[in-house]
Parts: structure tokens; sequence; C-alpha cells
């Protein structure tokens, strides 16, 4: 069964196109992210979805309710961590999660209970009642998990829940979120722009790039688009030799503008010998070799031709650390 079923979704600001008539389904009880660069309209997905924006066109069902004619009805089965902060940071964890359980009709001794066992479940229990202001970003970002858990969703949605956070707090919010999964069955539907968040959470991924998803499935289906293995080489002087390295088993070859040369193969370890056999047959030197296994990295640059960290990515934190503050 379906948890969220998207068909041809158009969200427009103005003249400009942010989504793009994407089409979509996730699986009950599986993690789905949305992996793409800044702007890529992950965020805008999610909004429509959890029924913030209205979409300009197209259709949305989220835990079976549509997100234009039933809003109410899925509000009350989601739950939602947006990508900047909204818990008040002027009152204490508990107070936090009080307000919100109160807010969704929760009360009496059976909220008393959930508060704890979330705070609990979160590592926060014993910072109950400090100010959230004195939290760090990591234990923020704990809370707001605890506090979009408070109403028991079926479906949880998770704007970019690790950005700005060290890689070990990051580690710790990907074994919650594998928790309420494995131990509620709970849909998850998370957006981000790191790889190794997609490829380590999720069942499946969707690669979203200027509002469109550009290629769908497993991390080793969507890896499977690039290819097998790829070698680097690095050749005394390769326009020339490279009309030597031609063999059954490169599947691929292309020069890069940094001068390398990237074969394609099927298993790196093997090709590597008959690499080094065919460059002696055929008297090429090579200056150095290197491989990897394709990463979700070279499956964006195979579909866009450009890297995902280029607008935003590992390399840019410190930029979108700044756009979260200013958002605050
Ligand atoms: N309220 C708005 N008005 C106009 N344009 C907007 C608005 N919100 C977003 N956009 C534009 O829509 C595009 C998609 O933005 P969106 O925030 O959905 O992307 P994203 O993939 O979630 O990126 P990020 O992680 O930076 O939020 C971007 O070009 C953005 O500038």
């Amino acid at each position: 069964m379906n948890a969220i079923e998207v068909e041809n979704l158009v969200k427009k600001y103005g003249d400009f196109e942010a989504v793009k008539g994407i089409s979509f389904n996730v699986r009950q009880g599986e993690i789905f992210a949305f992996l793409g660069p800044n702007g890529a309209g992950k965020t805008t997905t999610v909004h429509v979805l959890t029924t913030l924006l209205k979409p300009t066109a197209g259709r949305a069902i989220v835990a079976g309710h549509d997100v234009v004619k039933e809003s109410i009805a899925v509000r009350k089965k989601i739950g939602i961590v947006f990508q900047d902060p909204s818990v008040d940071r002027e009152l204490t964890a508990y107070e936090n999660m009080l307000i919100h359980g109160k807010i969704y009709g929760l009360g009496g001794n059976e909220l008393k209970e959930k508060i704890e066992r979330l705070l609990k479940f979160v590592e926060l229990w014993e910072f109950r009642n400090r100010p959230v202001k004195t939290f760090s970003g990591g234990m923020q970002r704990r809370l707001e998990i605890a506090r979009s858990l408070l109403h028991e969703p079926e479906i949880l949605f998770l704007d970019e829940p690790t950005i700005g956070l060290d890689p070990q707090t990051r580690a710790h919010i990907w074994d919650y979120i594998r928790a309420m999964k494995e131990e509620h069955n709970m849909t998850i539907f998370l957006t981000t722009h790191y790889m190794d968040e997609a490829e380590q959470l999720a069942d499946r991924i969707a690669i979203m790039d200027h509002g469109k998803i550009i290629a769908e499935g497993t991390a080793e289906e969507l890896k499977k688009l690039v290819g097998n293995d790829i070698i680097y080489l690095k050749l005394q002087s390769p326009k020339e030799e490279l009309k030597c390295l031609k063999a059954d088993f490169i599947k691929g070859c292309k020069m890069l503008p940094d001068g390398r040369i990237r074969l394609d193969v099927d298993n790196a370890a093997e090709a590597l010998p008959k690499l080094f056999e065919l460059a002696k047959e055929t008297d090429v030197r090579i200056l150095e070799v290197t491989y990897h296994r394709p990463t979700l990295n070279d499956v964006f640059l195979h579909l866009t031709g450009r890297e995902i960290r280029d607008e935003g990515g590992e390399g840019n934190v410190a930029k979108m650390i700044m756009k979260a503050r200013m958002r605050r």
C-alpha cells in the first residue's frame, strides 16, 4: 500500500516553476529520500505534501487523503520536522512538548507518559527542564523529532534532518530515524542534499534537480545507471596513448578536463591487472591509477553533468548554516 501518491505535481511561485510536474509513490513503512542540491524543489514539495502550500496543478494523496480537499485529515496523520528550527527557545524542552501535545488535544497522564517516553527516546529526558536556548543544534533537532512524534503520526516528514550537524550527531539522528521505522512501522519522507544520508537511510531515493525527478530507485539501482566500477588513469601523454587503450573489458572511456582518463569497467579488481598488461603491450606509461565504485555523486554527475556538492553539498555547509541562521 502507498502512504504517499503524487501525480504530475506542479508548484509555481509567480511565473517561476519550482516543481515541474513530478510523480512518485512512497510505500507504507519505507524511508524515502528526496536527494538534490539546494533549490531543487525539495522543500517546496514537502510543503505541498504537508498542506502548507497549495499545489498549482496535479494531485497528492498523503495517508489516504487529498492534500487540498482534505488538508485537516492529512495534518492529523503526519508529523513534520522543518529545516528551520521551530521550537520555542525561551521555553524548556518539557514545556515545548506539553504545549504541542495540547495543540493536538492530548492531556493528562497520557500526555505526560508520552512526553517522558519520547524525551527518553531522543536522550533529552535529563535536560527536560532546561530552556531550549541552552541546547546545541543537535539537541534542538532531537527535541523537534520528539515533538513531531507526540500525536503518533503515520508519516513523518523530515526536511534536511541533519543539516549543519557534526558527524556524530548526524549518526545519532540516523539511529532515531531507523528506530522509528523499525519499531513503529512509520513511513518516513526525508529531503537531503547529503548523499551519505540518502544512501545510509533510504529504502528508495528520488534524485531531484531543477524541479524534476531525474531518477528514482534504491541506491544500488541508481548506481547501476552509471555502470559499474570507475578507474581513473594518468598517462604520460594521454591524447596519443588513449588510442591504444582499447579492450573488451573497457566499457567506456572519457578524457577529463584535468587530463585524467576515466574508464568504466565491470569490476576494477579484475580489470586492473589486465590494464597494466595492456599498457605494457602497447607501450603506454601509466603514471597514476585510482579507482572507485560509483557513488550517488557519480550518479548525479552522470545524469546532470554537475556535482551535487557544487551547489551546496558537503563543501558548502558553512553557507547552508548561515542560511539556516538567517531564517531564524
Ligand atoms: N516563496 C518563494 N518565492 C519564490 N521562489 C521561491 C520561494 N520558495 C522557494 N523558491 C524557489 O524555488 C526553488 C526551489 O526551492 P526549494 O526551497 O523548494 O528547494 P530545495 O531543494 O528544498 O532547496 P533548499 O534545501 O535550499 O531549501 C528555488 O529556486 C527557490 O529559490
